[in-house]
């Protein structure tokens, strides 16, 4: 089954894999504890816009991960204070679905060390929901929030898991684990 991109979070742990038929020239980049999904340098030409962004950010003791530019207005939220939910859900309202062929939903994660918050915009809804344990959302056909089987306790673990999980044509996949310090590992192509 393809599903596009995917977030899991739970308390303290989350991961997101770019999964991709159209774009698999592409992996994420650790740019200070930011981490970037990009163009390899032998990716063809695209004026795509929704193929580079910040997946994951952190904010305190808080990582925002998602797949796309909607990541940072959360982020820059969560970090003036706003309440976790409302800003999930301002930023996702006001960046919407993305215009492609496809009106790819949004999809987002927050993690905290004691919560986790899941939502997605797509062109019937806008979901919000803290969750206690793992759950995925994904861009196409698992596109609301669902219980899923995390096998994970470490960053790496995390990456891993949702980088070798059965959904097709992965590309490169982050995992997070947020504690009294901030965990992020990568597994790229
Ligand atoms: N975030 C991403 O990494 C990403 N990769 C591809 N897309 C969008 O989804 C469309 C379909 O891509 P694909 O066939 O690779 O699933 C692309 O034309 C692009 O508009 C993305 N946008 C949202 O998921």
């Amino acid at each position: 089954m393809y599903v596009g991109r995917f977030i899991v979070v739970a308390p303290g742990i989350g991961a997101y894999r770019v999964s991709s038929r159209s774009f698999p020239h592409r992996a994420i980049t650790d740019r200070d504890g930011t981490l970037t999904v990009g163009p390899t340098t032998d990716a063809p030409e695209t004026d795509n816009p929704y193929i580079a962004y910040n997946c994951l950010r952190q904010v305190d003791d808080t990582v925002v991960l998602g797949n796309g530019s909607h990541v940072d207005p959360i982020a820059e939220k969560l970090d003036r204070g706003y309440p976790v939910r409302d800003g999930m859900a301002e930023a996702l309202l006001a960046l919407d679905y993305e215009k492609d062929d496809y009106d790819t939903p949004r999809i987002a994660g927050i993690v905290g060390s004691e919560s986790a918050y899941v939502g997605t915009v797509r062109t019937d809804a806008l979901l919000v929901h803290e969750v206690t344990t793992p759950t995925l959302v994904a861009t196409y056909e698992r596109d609301t929030p669902e219980p899923f089987a995390f096998d994970a306790e470490t960053a790496s673990e995390a990456a891993r898991e949702v980088y070798f999980h059965e959904f097709e044509h992965p590309v490169c996949a982050a995992g997070v684990t947020v504690d009294e310090t901030i965990e992020t590992a990568v597994v790229n192509d």
